[in-house]
């Protein structure tokens, strides 16, 4: 479990994170999400004891990473895909990190399997795509087999098997009851792996909940095609400005329920070919946090 408590960051009059109090629990994949700058990064660097907190505490397990012994048997990290050192190989940099906390020879290889980079565990670092360094970087991140693991943005630059990849082996984890903490800009790929989101906008707290209740309080997208042109005609007058026209002869409602656009459409005389609601999905969600965020700031500036 990973606890945040008023935890507060500043380089001089910026507050990249603002007074943030969040659990992050084991057993579950919580996705830390929002827009650029918004702290994300400063959050997990400062769980990781590489930044000091202005104020506030980061704990893991319930002890500062600074207290931990073995810190790698407790959490494994992967933060940056470019952080080796490019002239060594994958596989010397990951013994070096192994010897380093006492771990046997025997988990590197371990690890270099388990992320499928084998066949390249022998070249230099510096000459690996983006998705073998995500990779690598992950097999240091599971070094200490720890029951924490944060890994940021770990799918960017992954092609379409190595995504899979990543998801089970998150799920994996989580299954294991381990306390997983994944940044990721790609909410598709959020909805996929998370149980919970955290988001942050200028540093400050705008969420932390299941992804079902994140998305819950959306108003479901209706969707609406008229049988013919004059219909269409009769029910874009009908729905005024809660239709959006995105097609020949479909709208997208806002803030009107299914039942209510077909009563109007009915009352208008206008036939109608489909009518279906979909479920609002995650990104429908975050977009609208983080825009409301954007406005009230807007507002109170
Ligand atoms: N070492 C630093 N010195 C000064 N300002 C910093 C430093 N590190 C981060 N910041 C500022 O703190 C804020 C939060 O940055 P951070 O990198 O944590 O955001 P992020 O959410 O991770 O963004 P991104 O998605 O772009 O990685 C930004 O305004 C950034 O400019």
């Amino acid at each position: 479990m990973i606890e945040l408590h008023e935890l507060t960051k500043r380089y001089g009059d910026r507050t990249a994170v603002d007074q943030v109090t969040v659990t992050v629990p084991s057993g579950k994949v919580t996705a830390l999400l929002g827009p650029n700058g918004a702290g994300k990064s400063t959050a997990m660097r400062m769980v990781l004891g590489l930044d000091r907190p202005t104020s506030g505490t980061a704990m893991i397990d319930g002890r500062r990473y600074a207290e931990l012994r073995n810190p790698l048997r407790l959490v494994g990290a992967h933060l940056d895909a470019r952080a080796f050192h490019p002239r060594r190989t994958g596989r010397a940099g990951r013994r070096a990190l192994a010897r380093y906390n006492g771990f046997p020879r025997a988990r590197v290889e371990t690890a270099i399997d388990a992320v499928g980079i084998g066949t390249v565990a022998g070249k230099r670092a510096g000459t690996y795509s983006l998705g073998m360094a995500q990779r690598l970087g992950i097999a240091g991140a599971m070094l200490g087999d720890p029951s924490t693991i944060i890994l940021d943005e770990p799918v960017n630059g992954l092609d379409a098997d190595g995504v899979r990849w990543v998801r089970g082996l998150v799920r994996r984890w989580a299954g294991d009851g381990r306390t997983v903490l994944v940044s990721s800009h790609l909410m598709s790929e959020v909805a996929l792996i998370a149980d919970r989101v955290v988001v942050l906008g200028r540093g400050r707290l705008l969420a932390d909940a299941t992804v079902a209740e994140f998305t819950a309080g959306q108003h479901a997208a209706v969707e609406v095609a008229a049988a013919d042109d004059n219909s269409f005609r009769l029910l874009a007058v009908a729905l005024g400005d809660h239709g959006e026209q995105i097609g020949a002869d479909r709208l997208r409602v806002h803030g009107l329920p299914a039942a209510t656009v077909g009563h109007r459409a009915q009352q208008a005389g206008a036939v109608l070919r489909e009518l279906r609601t979909d479920a609002p999905s995650l990104e429908d969600a975050y977009v609208r946090l983080v825009e409301d965020e954007a406005e009230y700031v807007a507002v109170a500036a």
